[in-house]
This record gives C-alpha cells, sequence and structure tokens, in this order.
C-alpha cells in the first residue's frame, strides 16, 4: 500500500548553519489494512514521514509509492488522484472556522468536483458515521476539541481514501476525548477497511490503536515490528524510555536507593512476557523456599491484548542459594538487576 525505499529528506538549514537531515535511508513496507504507528520524539522526522505520503512534501533521495504511485512522478492528474486517496487529519483540526461542519466536511468533495446533489447525501452519511448528525449547521467554534476532530475524521473520509494519516490527531485532547477518537479510528480501518498510519509521540496512542509500530530516532527507523514484539522487548534507548515512560513498571534511581535501604535482599526486576513465562517464574519462587520473596515493585498492562511489564523483588537469604534462584528465573524470563 505504502512503501518507502531509501529515502531522505534534507531542508536547507537556517541562515549560516548546515542542511538539516530530517529523514535519512528510510525503507518501510506499510500493509494494506494495517494500522501503523509512528512513534518518535521530537523532531525525529515523523510529520516529515506523513507529509510524504500525499505527496505534500516529496524526498530528496530514494521512493515513496502509494497504491502504485510514484509520488515524485505524478502529473497534476496524478496528484490529483493521489490526494484523493490520502486523507489526513491534524492535531489542530485544520477546520475552516466561516464554514459550518456540513461545509467543512463538503469542501473537498467540491474541490473533487462532486454536484451539489451528490454532496448532501455523502455529507449526511459521513456526520452519522462520526456521530455528528446534529451538529451540521453549527461552526467549529461552537464545537469541543474531540468533536472538531470528528468533523476532521469525516471531511478526510469524504473522498472515500484508502488511506488516512493522522498526525498528531489527540495530541491537543484529553485522555477521555482521545480514546473516543482512538474508537472512531478503529471504526474506520474495521468497517471502512481504511489503511492507517498513526503519527505520535504518546505510547498509549500506539499501544491502544495499532499493530505494527515504527520507532523513529533523528530520521531514521531504529525499531519495527509488531506492537507487542516491539513494545515488550525494546532493542534501543529511545524505544525503552517509550516504554518505561507508558508502564512505569521499573524503579528509578531515586526508588532503588529507597528499596536498597528498606529491604536487605538482593534486588532483582523479572519482565512479565506471555503466560507460560509467568507461571514459569512463580514456579522459580515457589520452588526456593530457602530464599525469601519480597514483591517491592512493579506494574504489568496490556499490549496487544497480552500482557507486558516487570515485577521487581527483593531476594534474601544464602547468597548461594539467591544465585541459584536468580539463575533458574533467568532460564525462563527477563531478569535485570537495577543499577
Ligand atoms: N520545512 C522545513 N524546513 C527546515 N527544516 C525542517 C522543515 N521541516 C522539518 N524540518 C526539520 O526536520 C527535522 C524533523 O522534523 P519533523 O517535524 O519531521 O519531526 P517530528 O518527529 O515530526 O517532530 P515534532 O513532533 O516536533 O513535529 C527537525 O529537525 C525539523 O526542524
Amino acid at each position: 500500500m505504502i512503501s518507502f525505499r531509501e529515502v531522505g529528506k534534507t531542508f536547507p538549514g537556517p541562515k549560516g548553519a548546515g542542511p538539516v537531515r530530517a529523514l535519512d535511508g528510510v525503507d518501510l513496507e506499510i500493509e494494506e489494512g494495517s494500522i501503523t504507528g509512528v512513534i518518535g520524539w521530537s523532531g525525529a522526522g515523523k510529520s516529515t514521514l506523513a507529509r510524504l505520503v500525499n505527496a505534500l512534501a516529496l524526498p530528496t533521495e530514494g521512493e515513496v509509492w502509494v497504491r502504485g504511485h510514484h509520488t515524485s512522478s505524478l502529473g497534476e492528474r496524478g496528484l490529483r488522484e493521489l490526494r484523493g486517496e490520502v486523507g489526513m487529519i491534524f492535531q489542530q483540526f485544520g477546520l475552516l472556522s466561516s464554514r459550518t461542519v456540513t461545509g467543512n466536511v463538503a469542501y473537498p468533495l467540491r474541490i473533487a468536483g462532486w454536484s451539489r446533489e451528490r454532496r448532501g447525501p455523502r455529507v449526511t452519511e459521513l456526520l452519522e458515521f462520526v456521530g455528528l448528525a446534529d451538529k451540521a449547521r453549527q461552526y467549529p467554534a461552537r464545537l469541543s476539541g474531540g468533536q472538531k476532530q470528528r468533523v476532521g475524521i469525516a471531511r478526510a473520509l469524504a473522498t472515500s481514501p484508502s488511506v488516512l494519516v493522522a498526525d498528531e490527531a489527540t495530541s491537543a485532547l484529553d485522555p477521555e476525548t482521545t480514546r473516543e477518537v482512538l474508537a472512531l479510528l478503529r471504526r474506520v480501518n474495521r468497517e471502512l477497511g481504511t489503511t492507517i498510519l498513526v503519527i505520535t509521540h504518546e505510547m498509549e496512542v500506539v499501544s491502544s490503536l495499532c499493530d505494527r509500530v515504527v520507532v523513529m530516532a533523528d530520521g531514521r527507523v531504529i525499531e519495527e515490528g509488531t506492537v507487542h514484539a516491539v513494545f515488550s522487548a525494546p532493542r534501543e534507548d529511545a524505544t525503552r524510555r517509550f516504554v518505561q515512560g507508558a508502564l512505569r513498571d521499573r524503579p528509578g534511581p531515586e526508588t532503588v536507593a529507597r528499596l536498597r535501604r528498606r529491604f536487605p535482599g538482593r534486588l532483582v526486576t523479572v519482565g512479565v512476557g506471555d503466560d507460560g513465562e509467568q507461571e514459569a517464574v512463580t514456579d522459580a519462587l515457589a520452588a526456593h523456599r530457602d530464599v525469601r520473596t519480597v514483591i517491592v515493585y512493579g506494574g504489568i498492562s496490556e499490549l496487544a491484548e497480552r500482557p507486558v511489564g516487570s515485577i521487581t523483588y527483593a531476594l534474601e537469604g544464602d547468597p548461594a542459594a539467591v544465585d541459584a534462584l536468580v539463575a533458574d528465573l533467568a532460564a525462563h524470563a527477563r531478569v535485570e538487576e537495577p543499577a
């Protein structure tokens, strides 16, 4: 559906500074019907990547393909076709304040040359889909943030695009409204079959909505895979920071110091993965009765409907017995000792 092949994007830098390398050697395949999250800290290149999908920007190296369109070699007609294939929603909604909800949703249809007779029923259908049929005549200023974003989604879907790109679409919303908008995006994917690309710096958005995740740092893709695979065993520091920020399952340095003062035993953090792993850990703890085991910290969440997190134990006993238990745990799960 979408293919990035060795894509680079360099911007001329500010006066006196060198050029800015926003994307560097990005290879990426987005499957039809998937929901893919692109996550990264500020400046990682996420928005630049999003803008390449509907040719709002073109790569300076490599190729971007969207549904068989090579974005760098499109004429005016090809570009119009591509923009019809790719809907976009933004953090600040991008609604026209001088037009009603109906006027906003009808706007892309007017541009695409739909007659007034065809536009009316299509707008009604779209507003019903996003649950805003009763707001058709309102102006955006009278709507809440969540309602504005739903208008944005209806507008983005007007021409039945096969791809929807959401650039920080929930970053301006409170947690409850964020959940509503994410639920709507899930419906768009399931009921309309739209492929969705979600650009975000919020791990919760990825973990609750996406099938796959692409982690970006410094213009590069540093990790990629299913949400569960990437977040349950992060390989890169940047990924680990996202997971840690969301799960808060591992004690930070100050907490570790406090735990060491309170508990005499050896601190060991044991990863929680799928069910089999947890059972093996419980069995190992039960088998080593000569070691006193105290749970001192931890957290378990769900990612892609599977458990993930860690539990930190203080293990107290004869050092050889504690060593034997730690070896037994390490045979079944990820074991770390806080620094
Ligand atoms: N039009 C532009 N001109 C010059 N530099 C740009 C331009 N657009 C982006 N950049 C630079 O490219 C890099 C990547 O920016 P980008 O906006 O893609 O990152 P991001 O991951 O989306 O970050 P944020 O979440 O802060 O928007 C940054 O260093 C940014 O300053």
